[in-house]
């Protein structure tokens, strides 16, 4: 009665059932996997401030954006981010990623921190990540010769990127390109995450259930005792000073000096919650990329004629001069962010105007990189993949720099940037440097590349297969 009648949000335009429940957004984005096209349509329809529920808030607005996002902000990861977290629901110590309390959050941060400065994977990871994106290449080669050329991308780079993020947790590679993913783990992801959504979205029935002596439901909730038990290795290898030395080596030697450091436990935490965070993510903005260079047979050129010309050994930095490369790689952040859905963030204590609206404390407003990086405004023709746009001198122009938000923003902006832009770098030079001619095999289409997601994105087809020059 108080949300139809009362509540400020009802002021706020959305569907009529806004007001009452949330389920249609639920739906669209945990059924149908369609959270940020829905979300987008939400806002065609209605404007920069959508009410989409009760107590929740759709935002395109990039002075809003910036608030809510920007360094030391009163705005707080919500409570759905607790239940992403691989011990049992909502159970602490949380991860880097779901720590809402910015004080615990920002202790981490500071340490972990210095394990992903540019400066500091350039010195001591970017071997690993060469070896690997040769690793993946042979891979990719041998398949093609075995397949008539025919192989899925869409399987392979998660195969690299969880081998590089691993080594840099774990000290060690689990060579995943030559060996395949580790199934029991994968299960254990799976199965963490069905356990703690349906704690999230059904806490009542949860704390009925929970007591029950069912083994099945026991093991949905009892967190991801395998992610622990691997991320053990971590710990054992944070210790070392050889060849297996990890980053978290070097966030504990920097934090003996300093104060509070991580407990064994949270490095063990810590390292499979990045290696989570560090592997689809690349991955599936990598296998857009190859899709959308494919698709365009100037563009593939173009790219094509820019990497042939590299003198190996080449560095991340002489990449990083590369105008068609970084600008396809802009491209593919703009439309294919691995992470465009919205951010929740709870409305601080003493409440919050944002776009002449005001919103009580606890309202939870979420803005979408997805809509952000689709505003003809500041992006023309936003669908369009066209990587020529910033050939000129668009990255610095200030509405898109306002606007720019593949990898989030503020002092929640995710940790891996530098690691996934230098991994895209890489992977892009040796792939159009190998598969020169490369095509688009006939079952990978728009419609089985139709971004789905729920929070990351996922090709539709589940599949990007290509044809690959055997020659
Ligand atoms: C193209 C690749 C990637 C994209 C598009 C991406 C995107 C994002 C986004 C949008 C966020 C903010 C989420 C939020 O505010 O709720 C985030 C956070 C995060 N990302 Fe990434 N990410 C990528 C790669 C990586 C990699 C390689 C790692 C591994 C180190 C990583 C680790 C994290 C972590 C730990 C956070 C949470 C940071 C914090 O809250 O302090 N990501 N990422």
């Amino acid at each position: 009665f108080y949300n139809v009648f009362f509540s400020p949000l009802r002021k706020i335009p959305g569907p009529w059932y806004a007001s009452i429940t949330g389920i249609p957004k639920l739906y669209n984005a945990i059924i149908r996997r369609k959270q940020s096209r829905w979300s987008h349509d939400m806002h065609k329809k209605y404007g920069q401030y959508v009410r989409v529920a009760p107590d929740e808030v759709l935002i395109d607005d990039v002075v809003a954006f910036r608030e809510v996002h920007r360094m030391g902000t009163h705005f707080l990861k919500t409570k759905i981010y607790k239940f992403l977290n691989p011990t049992p629901p909502g159970q602490p110590p949380y991860g880097l990623f779901q720590e809402t309390d910015p004080v615990r959050h920002s202790n981490v941060r500071r340490m972990v921190s210095r394990g992903f400065s540019l400066g500091y994977l350039r010195t001591n990871w970017e071997g690993t990540v060469h070896e690997r994106v040769k690793a993946v290449v042979e891979g990719m080669k041998k398949e093609a010769v075995s397949n008539h050329g025919e192989v899925d991308i869409y399987k392979w780079w998660p195969l690299m990127a969880g081998d590089v993020i691993s080594t840099l947790m774990f000290g060690e590679c689990p060579h995943a390109v030559e060996q395949g993913l580790d199934d029991e783990l994968i299960a254990g992801y799976k199965l963490n995450d069905a356990g703690n959504g349906f704690a999230y979205s059904f806490p009542y029935i949860y704390h009925i259930l929970k007591w029950l002596p069912i083994p099945s439901l026991k093991r949905a909730w009892a967190g991801n005792p395998v992610l622990i038990e691997r991320g053990k290795r971590a710990v054992e290898n944070s210790r070392e000073v050889s060849q297996k030395a990890n980053i978290f080596a070097t966030v504990l030697a920097e934090a003996e000096r300093d104060d509070p450091t991580l407990s064994d436990f949270e490095i063990a935490l810590n390292a499979g919650v990045l290696v989570f965070a560090g592997t689809d993510t690349t991955a599936t903005s990598l296998t857009y990329l190859v899709w959308a260079v494919l698709s365009n047979p100037s563009l593939m050129q173009d790219l094509e004629n820019e990497v042939a010309q590299l003198q190996p050994p080449y560095t991340d930095e002489k990449l990083e001069s590369l105008p068609v490369l970084n600008a396809v790689i802009k491209e593919t952040l703009r439309l294919y962010g691995a992470a465009p859905a919205p951010l929740p963030r709870y409305v601080p204590r003493e409440g919050a105007v944002l776009g002449g609206y005001y919103f009580p404390a606890g309202t939870t407003v979420a803005t979408q990189a997805w809509t952000l990086h689709r505003n003809p405004k500041v992006f023309e023709n936003p669908e369009v993949f066209d990587h020529k746009r910033w050939l000129g001198g668009l990255a610095s122009r200030e509405e898109v720099k306002a606007s720019w938000a593949p990898y989030g923003a503020g002092s929640r902006i995710c940790i891996g940037m530098h690691l996934a832009d230098m991994e895209l770098r890489m992977a892009t030079a040796a792939f159009f440097r190998e598969f020169r001619g490369a095509k688009l095999a006939a079952s990978t289409t728009p419609e089985s590349m139709e971004v789905d997601n729920t929070f990351l994105i996922e090709p539709h087809g589940h599949a990007c297969r290509v044809v690959l020059p055997t020659k």
